[in-house]
């Protein structure tokens, strides 16, 4: 068992159908197997019993792609952390940048979700990262430790490493733009350096992802960054072949990695 397999995600955000969920489903089934690397599908959340239907006692994963931080009550369009977890989800995306932006999410409410994420048995994928007037300015540093800090102090150091921190800059999202291997290296770098200032061991074992405009094309050179554990794919998961071809290219680094 090696340190950080490389994880990849499907972020499928509001796309898909019954019947287009399950051939790209199905299709992930039938060509990856159980292999090295590990991978999860985020449908939106009508479809997480079809999910679970198709992908139980699979090597793939399923989640959410957001929750509440209460268990039950009178939040009308909430999702609970126990219905997602008694639809076999084992991941849930938390402050994901499109959420943040129509201030349903900030980073307080990203704390207390992640930690109630956690207490369900959940595993929470924060995402943070910057705008592209913050990135313009230079401020992406101070952004990123801005999101996370409060995220730290509600759960502690060491459940950080329970979840997975996804680095999706705002300006890479759905823009074809990715960020370069180089720049999203070193954000992640200095995320996996600012964990390490409160504890060593936790910045060794958290996984951290990076996500915006990932393809088949530019997965390998960003993948293959020491501090890129995986990617959060967003237009990419919506064709079954393209995703595949990400997870098969993270497959092969887990294995190179396994083997060295
Ligand atoms: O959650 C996924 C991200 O928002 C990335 O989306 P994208 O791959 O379409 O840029």
């Amino acid at each position: 068992m090696i340190s950080r397999p490389k994880l990849v995600v499907a972020n499928r955000k509001m796309h898909g159908n019954l019947s287009d969920n399950r051939q790209f489903m199905e299709s992930l089934l039938r060509h990856t197997q159980q292999h090295a690397a590990h991978y999860a599908i985020c449908p939106p959340h009508p479809y997480l019993y079809q999910a679970q239907q198709l992908l139980q006692g699979s090597h793939i994963a399923w989640g959410g792609q957001n929750m509440s931080r209460f268990e039950r009550g009178a939040y009308t369009g909430s999702v609970s952390p126990l219905m997602l977890r008694e639809f076999g989800c084992q991941y849930v995306i938390i402050g994901h940048s499109e959420r943040r932006q129509r201030g349903h999410d900030n980073d307080e409410s990203c704390g207390e979700r992640f930690e109630a994420a956690l207490n369900a048995g959940l595993t929470p994928i924060l995402c943070i990262g910057e705008t592209l007037d913050e990135y313009e300015q230079g401020e992406t540093d101070l952004v990123v430790v801005r999101q996370l800090n409060p995220v730290i102090s509600h759960v502690g150091i060491e459940a950080i490493a329970k979840g997975v921190i996804a680095y999706e800059p705002v300006w890479a999202i759905g823009t074809g733009k990715a960020a370069t291997p180089q720049h999203a290296q070193a954000i992640l770098s200095f995320i996996r350096g600012h964990i390490g200032l409160l504890n060593e061991a936790v910045a060794e074992v958290t996984t951290l992802l990076y996500g915006g405009s990932v393809n088949p094309s530019n997965a390998a050179q960003l993948l293959s960054m020491p501090d890129i554990d995986g990617g959060l794919i967003g237009g990419a998961s919506l064709i079954a072949e393209d995703f595949i071809q990400i997870c098969k290219i993270a497959n092969q680094l887990t294995e190179t990695k396994l083997a060295a």
